[in-house]
């Protein structure tokens, strides 16, 4: 297999929230696609050098905040790229597109009607999905669950959740998920269902959670109608095959010890970061993690944390 080209790229997000694209010249690799600014890593620059130097040329801002967003390795036919991507969220100058390049901020909403090289789909991924997702924890009853979650949305600020219960029918589930779908309806948190991709679809839910048992039995991505499919991992293994699944992200886990399961062994910080490592899927670190232990998961290459007690109430 041919060398990877190391590429730094930038998913550049203003105080408003939206995405900065550029669009690659026609004569170029991947011409007339929307691109995430960057360019080739040079020998004896790191990643981030590289970043700073590419924006300043191609776009002329300063980068004064950044952190490591995913890795993506991708073979094309003609070239194999390592895209080495970074979230940046502080930056000096206004972007423009200093090489004659046609340049837009989009909203996030807006992003997937751009097309992209076929690389960039778990950077969209990334790009859109939030750092923090919460886990609901079994409930008496769906009220009893939306008002603990309206409680901890509020109170920390969460941009996802999964609605997760297992222990009820899959009618009083749809119940919950349409009462607390109507909740969340016009705000930012995005609703994630856990259930079966036959009632997902039902739901016309947006985002479905996998159980590593729904994750194997999986034999089509596209069974799934929504436009982000999760599931829980527990290995290396899971994590590759929910990859090779098309699968838009996973949660990994046990990361620490949780009260819920103290005997279970977890795989500690060493082991997560070695698996997360190159594997082109945003991850959420699971398992006896709350906020203090966001920034450790970022700067190992995770998407963000899951939890359940960290942010119930
Ligand atoms: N910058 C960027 N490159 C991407 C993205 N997606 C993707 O597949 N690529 C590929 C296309 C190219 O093969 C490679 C990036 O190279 P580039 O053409 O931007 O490199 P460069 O800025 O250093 O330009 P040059 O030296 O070739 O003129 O990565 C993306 O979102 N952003
Ligand atoms: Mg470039």
């Amino acid at each position: 297999m041919s060398r990877l080209i190391h590429v730094a790229a930038a998913v550049i997000e203003d105080t408003q929230g939206r995405i900065f694209i550029a669009k690659r010249p026609d004569d170029k690799h991947q011409g007339g696609l929307w691109e995430f600014p960057g360019g080739k890593v040079e020998d004896g620059e790191t990643a981030q050098q590289a970043l700073v130097r590419e924006l300043q040329e191609e776009i002329g801002i300063g980068v004064t905040g950044c952190s490591p967003l995913i890795q993506v390795p991708y073979h094309y036919p003609d070239k194999s790229v390592l895209l080495d991507v970074f979230h940046v969220t502080g930056f000096d100058g206004e972007a423009w597109g200093k090489e004659g390049q046609e340049v837009v901020w989009v909203a996030k909403r807006q992003l997937d009607s751009y097309q992209f090289p076929a690389a960039n789909r778990p950077i969209l991924n990334a790009a859109l999905l939030p750092d923090r997702v919460l886990i609901t924890p079994e409930c008496g009853s769906s009220a009893e669950v939306l008002s603990g979650l309206q409680k901890s949305l509020l109170q920390h600020h969460l941009q996802g959740v999964i609605f997760r219960q297992k222990q009820i029918s899959d009618e009083a589930y749809q119940r919950g998920y349409a009462l607390i779908s109507q909740a969340l309806s016009g705000s930012e948190c995005l609703l994630i269902a856990h259930c079966s991709i036959e009632l997902a679809n039902q739901l016309h839910a947006a985002a479905l959670h996998l159980t590593s048992e729904r994750l194997d039995a999986l034999t089509d991505r596209q069974a799934f109608k929504g436009r982000f499919l999760g599931a829980s991992c527990h290995s290396l293994a899971q994590l590759k095959q929910a990859v090779d699944k098309g699968c838009d992200y996973v949660t990994l886990s046990p990361i620490a010890q949780t009260q819920s399961h103290p005997d279970t062994p977890n795989l500690g910080w060493d082991v997560a970061a070695e698996w997360v490592k190159d594997q082109p899927i945003p991850v959420y670190l699971l398992g006896g993690l709350d906020d203090t232990a966001l920034e450790g998961a970022i700067n190992i290459g995770a998407q963000g944390i899951a939890a359940i007690s960290a942010w119930w109430r």
